[in-house]
């Protein structure tokens, strides 16, 4: 698919900007399992970008290959424009790549204020034992966290819980937090392994509302993995379709709908 006139697919109003992340050719294998060959596809910036398919389709894969926890045997991936066989974990995190997990990873006895707080531990620059002993350029940065930290709680609407451990929220808080944590390090893009898993319906269009006004309002670039379709209809800009680990589908949410591959790959799994 052609995509050369952003504005002119996206319309006038989003600011869908050059493309930021560009993956090539990318093959994964663990031991003789394929978790994705030859998977090539971009994300442009300030879109929403949504990676599909059935179960064990290599979609959490490719995420861990973006942000560094898997290196591809083979490919290319190109960020900013700049070509690398493989991402690092930190090098990714530091470059702008946050991202949330499918099974939630927060410290449950911690608060939430707290947990979003570790958000921005890579924007941290006094060392150790200023923080420790919270002096001068510690205590200004500490204030200055703790603000940023607030501004991502007012956000989320989140208020009435901040000093809550996260272990006692519900599943559909616990997620928000998590949101949370990921948005504290001021991300380019933004990683989300299925945000809307295990929540109800009204969870459901609180994250959906949640992830549009990142997107609208901070300029995020958002790459997401999720099962529901009527949401990833709703809110994607374009769709990536993965099954048995390689691309079936790649368009705009109608394209995909329309995609023979796609239906048969998503009825032959309902079977
Ligand atoms: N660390 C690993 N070690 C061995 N095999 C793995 C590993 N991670 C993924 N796989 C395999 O790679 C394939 C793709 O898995 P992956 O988790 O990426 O799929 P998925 O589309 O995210 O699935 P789901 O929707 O169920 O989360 C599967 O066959 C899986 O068993």
């Amino acid at each position: 698919m052609q995509m050369n006139e952003p504005d002119a697919l996206f319309g006038a109003t989003r600011r869908i900007g050059p493309v930021i992340l560009d993956l090539q050719h990318i093959s994964l294998s663990f031991g003789g399992v394929k978790a994705l060959t030859d998977i090539s596809f971009d994300v442009r910036q300030h879109e929403i970008r949504a990676i599909i398919g059935p179960n064990g389709a290599g979609k959490s894969s490719m995420l861990n290959v973006i942000n560094g926890v898997y290196r591809p045997q083979q490919g290319d991936i190109i960020y900013r424009g700049e070509h690398r066989k493989n991402m690092d974990c930190y090098a990714a995190a530091k470059s702008g790549i946050a991202r949330t997990f499918q099974n939630i990873a927060l410290f449950k006895g911690m608060t939430v204020l707290d947990n979003i707080m570790t958000g921005r531990n890579l924007k941290m620059k006094s060392n150790f034992l200023l923080q420790a002993i919270y002096w001068g350029p510690a205590r200004r940065e500490e204030i200055e966290h703790r603000k940023k930290a607030e501004e991502i709680i007012d956000f989320l609407e989140i208020q009435a819980i901040r000093k809550t451990p996260v272990g006692r929220l519900p599943y559909g808080l616990q997620k928000r937090v998590e949101l949370g944590r990921a948005l504290a390090a001021e991300p380019e893009i933004l990683l989300l392994d299925e945000p809307m898993a295990g929540m109800n319906v009204e969870e459901k269009q609180d994250m959906c509302r949640f992830i549009l006004d990142v997107n609208d309002q901070f300029g995020t670039t958002i790459v997401l993995i999720e099962h529901d379709m009527g949401v990833v209809m709703d809110i994607s800009d374009r769709v990536v379709v993965l099954d048995y680990g390689k691309k079936i589908g790649d368009g705009t949410p109608d394209e995909v709908r329309g995609n023979q591959d796609v239906i048969n790959a998503y009825l032959g799994t309902s079977h």
